[in-house]
C-alpha cells in the first residue's frame, strides 16, 4: 500500500466517451481527476483501493511516499526501438541548417541489418529499461529497420518480447537496394513480407509522404494499408511530418487508430480528425521538431476544435533519439501551448486511445498498478523541472 501520496492524477475518467482533453484555463486540471493526501492498495499488480491517506486499511507493506506525486505510468504510443547504431553525424548537421527528408533511414537498415538477433534484443532491452527509469509503463514498438522479409519479421519477434504493441512498418521506405523498382517493393511489402510478419503484429503502419523521395504515395500507402487490414492488422499512419499531404485524410478514410505527426495541417485535415475524433487521434511527437529544427504541430489548434490528441517520443535513431516522455511533455507545454494537465492527460489516457486501449493510461481500482510517481509534489513539476529525472515507475 502506498500512503502520503501529495497529488494523485488518476485520468479515471472512461477512455472511450471522453471528450479531447480541453482545459477552460491554463490552471484548470480537473479533467486529471486529482486527489490530495492520497493513498492507494495494490495487489497482484492490480489496483485494489483508493482513498484518503487517513482511510487507508491494513495492508502487509506500508511506503510512504511523503507528498510526491503519483500518475498513471505513461503511455508511449510510437517508437521505433529495433536498431543498431546512430546517426548524431546527421543530427549535428540539422543543427547546422541541413534538412531531414528520410534518406539517412537507409544508413540505420544497414547496421540493422548487420546486427545479431542478440545485440537487437539487448538494445531493446536497454532502451526499454530507460523508459520505464522516466515513468513509461506501456511502449509500442515498430519494426521499419530490415525492410527484407526475414529482416522486418525478426524486427517483429524481438519487439514481441517487450510489449505486444508490435507495428509492422514494412512500408517506412523504399530500400536502398530497390530504389528503382519500387512497384515491386510495395508488392513484397503486400505479399511475403506481410505474411511473414503478421503473425507477431497487432498494428501496421506506413510513412505516407509525398515529400519525401524515399517514403510513399498516397495510392501506395493506400494499397499498403489495405493489405494489412485484409490480414488482420489494425492501422497507424505516419502523415503530414515534412509538409501538407495525404497522410491525415487517408488515415481518417481507413479507420486508423492513428495518425502520427500532424506538423502540417489544412483545415480540412483538422475537420476530418474533429468528425473523427471518436476513431482516429492525432499523435504529436514534438521531440521530431526539436531534433529536426522543425515547426511545432499546433497542438492548440487540434485541441481547441475538438480532435483527440495523443503525445509520444517516436524514439528512432534519425529524427528523435530520445526515450522521455517527461521531455515531451515538457515540449509539449513550452512549445505547443498545451497546459500541463493537457499534456498529462495526452501523454497517458490519450496515448492510450491512440492504441485503441481503454485498460491503460488512468488509475482505477481494478485497474492494473502502472504507476508513475515523481520526486515532486505536483504533474506541474513535469515540465516545469525540464531535462531533471524527477518520474520513474512505482511497481
Ligand atoms: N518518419 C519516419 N520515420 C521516423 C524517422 C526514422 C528515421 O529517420 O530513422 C519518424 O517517425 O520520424
Ligand atoms: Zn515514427
Amino acid at each position: 500500500m502506498f500512503v502520503g501520496i501529495g497529488e494523485l492524477v488518476t485520468c479515471d475518467l472512461d477512455a472511450a466517451s471522453d471528450a479531447p482533453a480541453r482545459a477552460a484555463s491554463a490552471a484548470d486540471d480537473t479533467r486529471l481527476g486529482i486527489r490530495r493526501d492520497a493513498a492507494l492498495v495494490v495487489q497482484d499488480g492490480r489496483i485494489t483501493w483508493i482513498g484518503d491517506s487517513a482511510d487507508a486499511p491494513a495492508a502487509d507493506r506500508r511506503i510512504n511516499l511523503e507528498g510526491r506525486a503519483v500518475l498513471p505510468g505513461f503511455v508511449d504510443s510510437h517508437s521505433h526501438l529495433v536498431f543498431d547504431g546512430d546517426r548524431a553525424e546527421e543530427f549535428a548537421a540539422r543543427m547546422t541548417g541541413e534538412r531531414y527528408d528520410g534518406g539517412g533511414i537507409g544508413v540505420s537498415v544497414d547496421a540493422t541489418r548487420a546486427a545479431s538477433d542478440e545485440r537487437l534484443r539487448e538494445l531493446v532491452g536497454r532502451r526499454v529499461a530507460e523508459m520505464r527509469a522516466q515513468g513509461t509503463t506501456t511502449v509500442e514498438i515498430k519494426s521499419g529497420y530490415g525492410l527484407t522479409v526475414e529482416d522486418e519479421a525478426r524486427a517483429l519477434r524481438i519487439a514481441r518480447e517487450f510489449t505486444t504493441e508490435t507495428t509492422f512498418l514494412g512500408a517506412h521506405v523504399v530500400p536502398p537496394e530497390a530504389r528503382d523498382e519500387r512497384t515491386a517493393y510495395v508488392e513484397l511489402v503486400i505479399g511475403p513480407m506481410l505474411e511473414a510478419c503478421a503473425p507477431h503484429a497487432k498494428w501496421a503502419d506506413v510513412f505516407c509522404e509525398p515529400n519525401s523521395p524515399h517514403a510513399f504515395t498516397e495510392d501506395e500507402s493506400r494499397t499498403v494499408l489495405e493489405a494489412a487490414r485484409d490480414a488482420g492488422l489494425q492501422l497507424r499512419v505516419h502523415g503530414n511530418q515534412l509538409g501538407h499531404g495525404p497522410g491525415v485524410q487517408l488515415a481518417v478514410e481507413l479507420g486508423a487508430a492513428s495518425v502520427d505527426h500532424c506538423t502540417f495541417l489544412s483545415d480540412a485535415d483538422v475537420d476530418a480528425l474533429v468528425q473523427a475524433a471518436n476513431t482516429t487521434t492525432a499523435t504529436l511527437l514534438p521531440g521530431v521538431e526539436f531534433s529536426t529544427r522543425s515547426p511545432y504541430p499546433d497542438a492548440r489548434r487540434l485541441i481547441d476544435a475538438g480532435v483527440s490528441v495523443a503525445l509520444a517520443t517516436d524514439c528512432n535513431p534519425g529524427t528523435c533519439y530520445s526515450d522521455s516522455m517527461p521531455f515531451v511533455i515538457a515540449l509539449a507545454v513550452r512549445e505547443m501551448g498545451m497546459t500541463p494537465s493537457e499534456a498529462v492527460w495526452a501523454a497517458t489516457r490519450g496515448s492510450a486511445k491512440a492504441l485503441r486501449r481503454n485498460d491503460i493510461g488512468g488509475i482505477v481500482v481494478g485497474g492494473p498498478a502502472d504507476l508513475a510517481v515523481l520526486d515532486a509534489p505536483s504533474h506541474l513539476h513535469l515540465a516545469y523541472r525540464a531535462g531533471v529525472p524527477i518520474a520513474r515507475t512505482l511497481s
